[in-house]
């Protein structure tokens, strides 16, 4: 299991090193928040890690998706996130599509993640176990459940250890890999490896509970102790 760590500048990046995959995002944008260019180019150069780069939470708008995923995989990124900010199931393929199509006709070494949100009920969103066979299906390698509000309260208020059991292993039946994230805590460690993910993805947890506060660099460095 991998610890994604999602930080929102360099200064912060450079506190994340310890990470396994440095996600870059702007929170203050929403959940998958796209930052700008400059910094997924500033935080590539950094490190000789992973870097992810997270393109936004996207509702029917599969052209301004898949520029920006483009976008994020000139810029350097490694890993290109997309959210699924919509319900209609031929509109997240579209959206999907769109974004699988940008990185892999240029860059078809690079990971695409497609993400649904596990609060996915009170959004009116599309649910995680019908994005799966969509991301398959359209050649992506990740699926991803994260929060789609960002209100302190845990993808596991959502969705329980069953449920992302099941998550995973549909996924990895589908050929995918898979990413969880969404509020998740120090105590959540133990479980999240009974579930075996591929990637978790953190960010409050590494500021000490608090996501609009700073990437502390002690903490990283214990989640990524307790990860291992
Ligand atoms: O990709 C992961 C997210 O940045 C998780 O953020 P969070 O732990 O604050 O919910």
């Amino acid at each position: 299991m991998k610890l994604l760590v999602s930080p929102s500048s360099p200064e912060e990046a450079q506190r994340s090193l310890a990470a396994d995959i440095i996600d870059v995002k702007k929170p203050s944008e929403g959940s998958l928040g796209a930052n700008f260019p400059w910094v997924i180019r500033a935080i590539k150069a950094m490190t000789e890690k992973p870097v992810s780069a997270a393109i936004g939470d996207f509702d029917n708008k599969p052209g301004g998706a898949a520029l920006a995923a483009y976008g994020a995989a000139c810029a350097g990124a490694d890993y290109i996130k997309v959210g699924l900010m919509l319900n209609d199931p031929a509109a997240a393929a579209e959206v999907i599509e769109g974004v699988v199509r940008a990185v892999k006709d240029d860059f078809p070494e690079k990971y695409v993640v497609i993400a649904a949100y596990s609060d996915y009920e009170r959004l009116g969103t599309i649910s995680p176990f019908d994005m799966t066979p969509l991301a398959a299906a359209a050649g992506a390698d990740f699926a991803m459940i994260d929060t789609g509000r960002k209100d302190r309260r845990s993808t596991f208020e959502f969705m329980d250890t069953e449920a992302l059991t099941r998550f995973t292993a549909m996924n990895r039946d589908a050929g995918l890999g898979t990413a969880l994230a969404g509020s998740l805590v120090f105590e959540d460690l133990p479980v999240l490896k009974r579930i075996d993910p591929e990637i978790i993805g953190v960010r409050g947890m590494v500021c000490g509970g608090d996501r609009n506060a700073t990437i502390r660099e002690d903490l990283v460095a214990r989640a990524i102790a307790e990860v291992r």
